[in-house]
């Protein structure tokens, strides 16, 4: 079985994929100096805890904070016997090599969205990922990420409003009932939903038209379906896009061993 490993900028996401389907997903914060035993501490207390025997084989990293990769290395070393394949990596092959300008390092996130989005919808796509930044990678006819566009995340843009101004309290993201605030938390909210409604949508349009070919734009992260209340249009939202193409990339690297 795989454990596949999405490591964010502010949560780090396992699954176990049993070939067919995933069998549970576990969420802890982003620490870069968490260690490859307090990891398993973690990992093997849920597992017990969903009854899952999972008897894990292989092990795909893919972390936009290179500092926890050596201990998640050690991790998959230790309690599994197996090296891992890290996103990013010379050793890690990807099905389409990205198109952008030489000594650009695409964030791993944004390599594994675009070839799982490639495998489920084929080409032509936006892929519009809410995390700790909203990012939109652009996927070409023949599955290339050809480039995109990284924007603030919504809860990094909510914090940073309150972190700089005094009366400004902390507030979760959520769809306001009326654009015209009439108390504070109201006020905010709605210039972060709305807000972000309109970047997504006026981003999209723009790439839409330097693009020049008709695409469809793929919504994922946690809070794309709170967007999706919004104006703006996903033709498709997948909350395990990130996963999906960790195993597709896992996939492709096995084949290319037995060849
Ligand atoms: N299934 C879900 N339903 C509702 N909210 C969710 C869900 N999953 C995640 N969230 C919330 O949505 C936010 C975005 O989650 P997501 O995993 O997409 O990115 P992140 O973990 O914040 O960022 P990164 O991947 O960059 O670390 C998180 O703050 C989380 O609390
Ligand atoms: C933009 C983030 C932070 C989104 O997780 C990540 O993909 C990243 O660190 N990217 C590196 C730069 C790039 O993708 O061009
Ligand atoms: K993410």
């Amino acid at each position: 079985m795989l454990l596949a490993i999405d490591c964010g900028n502010t949560n780090t996401v396992f699954s176990i994929w049993d070939g067919e389907k995933f069998l549970c997903t576990l969420r802890t914060s982003t620490h870069h100096a968490r260690t490859a035993d307090a990891y398993f501490t973690w990992y093997s207390t849920l597992v017990k805890h969903y009854g899952i025997d999972a008897d894990i084989t292989d092990v795909i990293i893919s972390s936009t904070v290179p500092r926890v990769v050596f201990n998640l290395r050690v991790f998959a070393d230790r309690f599994f016997g197996c090296r891992p394949v890290v996103v990013g990596k010379p050793e890690c092959r990807l099905p389409h090599a990205p198109r952008v300008d030489p000594g650009t390092q695409v964030g791993p996130d944004r390599l594994v969205n675009s070839a799982g989005a490639f495998d489920r919808h084929g080409g032509d796509l936006i892929v519009v990922d809410f995390g700790t930044a909203t990012t939109f990678d652009v996927v070409a006819h023949d599955g290339a990420y050809v480039g995109g566009v990284i924007a603030p995340g919504v809860n990094l843009s909510l914090e940073a409003l309150h972190m700089a101004a005094a009366a400004l309290p902390h507030v979760d993201v959520t769809k306001p009932q009326k654009v015209i605030g009439t108390n504070t938390v109201d006020c905010m909210q709605s210039g972060v939903f709305w807000g972000y409604v309109g970047l997504v949508n006026g981003i999209c349009d723009r790439i839409r038209a330097e693009y020049e070919k008709p695409m469809r734009i793929i919504g994922t992260g946690g809070l794309a379906p709170l967007f999706a209340q919004g104006e703006m249009l996903f033709d498709f939202i997948e909350d395990d896009l990130t996963m999906h193409g960790l195993t597709v990339i896992h996939d492709y690297n096995k084949k290319a061993e037995t060849i």
